[in-house]
Formats: C-alpha cells, structure tokens, sequence
C-alpha cells in the first residue's frame, strides 16, 4: 500500500508537481500516462523513497522494488550479481527468478555479452525477486521492437499476478497501460496534477 499527499515537488525553485494525492492498495495497478516532461519520473522516483526533497507525506506499507526506464546494470559483474547484489537475494533465489524471465543459460554472462530486451528481462528479475509489495515501474518496454514488448507484457503480467503487489506503472504506450492497468491516471499541467483518467481496461 502507498499514499502520497504531494504539495510540491521542483528542482532548483522550478515548480514540476503540484498538489496531488494517490493511493494505491495491494493487488492495484495504477497506469499513469502523461507528456514527455511531465513529471512522470519524478513522481516514480519520490513513491520509490529515491527522492524525498519535496513537500508532503509518503506512506508506505511494505517493500519496494523499482523497475528503470533503463536496466542500469553493472558492467563488472555477471547477470547473477546483477540479481543478487543490489536485492540481498540468495543465488538460489536469483536462479529461480532469472528462469522464469527466460534467462536460463545466462546467469554467467556479462552485460555486454546480451541483447537490450535481456537486459530489461534482468531488470525485471531485479525487481521481481524479493517479492515486493509495492512495485514502481518506469517506462519498463521502452526501445524494445513490438514482438518483444508483447512477450515481456505477458511475463510482467504474470509476474504482478503473482506477487499481488501495489503497482504504478509509467508509459506512453495506452496500449501497454491497457494491459497492465487496472486503473489510469495522468500527469498534466505544470507544476503537474494528477488527472483521473476513465479510461476502463480493455475487455472489462
Ligand atoms: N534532476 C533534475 N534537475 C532539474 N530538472 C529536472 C531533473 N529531473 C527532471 N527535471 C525536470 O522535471 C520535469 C519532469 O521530468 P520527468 O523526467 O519527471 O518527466 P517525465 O514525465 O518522466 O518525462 P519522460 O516521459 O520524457 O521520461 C522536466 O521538465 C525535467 O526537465
């Protein structure tokens, strides 16, 4: 469970959020949508605790895991450490989670020895595997080709399923949002606002 009673978020004096509240409870998949530049980021990144310098209340109820815009892996350290270090996963654990993103064979590899859409399998395996109870996710299938997108919607899908979390998740593609979502909303406006959108989830 998350809620944000936001006031005011800028960078440098620059307003880039305004009065805004958000809630989302266990098993919810907030879809959230808006204009390059809106906020979007931003937001992910104060619900992830990345960023606590604004004006407001955060409450939090359980683990968070955040899913990037880019998977930022270490370089230096094969898929396995990627899972493992940054999470305090087990190896036995990190296995688990790296074959059910359909990366068996690549624990060992280094991240430059695999593709873009390995990577963001990886990332997913990041945030997936403590099970986390709230789950921000940015932009998650960006640069990925349309064949691709399909398969990690369907693993990402299955994955929330699974976990039950709380989940924000950020997208300029409604038809990603239409997937995954169980509710929209958008960021709008500067300093942005938080627009409930009624959009219902396709084939509901
Ligand atoms: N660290 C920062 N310092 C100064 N300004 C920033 C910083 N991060 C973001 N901004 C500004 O805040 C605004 C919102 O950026 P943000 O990245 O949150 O938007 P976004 O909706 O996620 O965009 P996109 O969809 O392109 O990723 C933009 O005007 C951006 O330039």
């Amino acid at each position: 469970m998350i809620r944000l009673d936001l006031q005011k978020k800028g960078y440098g004096g620059v307003p880039v959020l305004g009065p805004m509240q958000l809630h989302v409870g266990r098993g919810e998949v907030l879809g959230l949508s808006g204009a390059s530049g809106a906020g979007k980021t931003t937001l992910l990144r104060i619900l992830a605790g990345l960023d606590t310098r604004f004006e407001g209340t955060l409450e939090v109820r359980g683990r968070r895991a955040m899913v990037f815009q880019n998977p930022t892996l270490m370089p230096w350290r094969r898929v396995i450490d990627n899972v493992t270090l940054p999470t305090s996963a087990t190896e036995a654990q990190a296995r688990a989670i790296l074959a059910r993103v359909g990366l068996e064979g690549v624990e060992d590899h280094w991240p430059g020895q695999i593709s873009v859409g390995q990577a963001r399998r990886v990332g997913l395996a990041r945030a997936f595997v403590t099970k986390p109870d709230l789950l921000l996710m940015d932009e998650p299938f960006a640069s990925l080709d349309g064949a691709r997108v399909e398969d990690l919607l369907e693993l990402t899908a299955a994955l929330i399923a699974e976990t039950n979390a709380a989940v924000v998740i950020a997208s300029h593609s409604a038809a990603e949002l239409d997937a995954l979502a169980t509710r929209f909303a958008r960021v709008d406006g500067r300093p942005a606002r938080l627009l409930q959108d009624d959009r219902v989830r396709a084939g509901s």
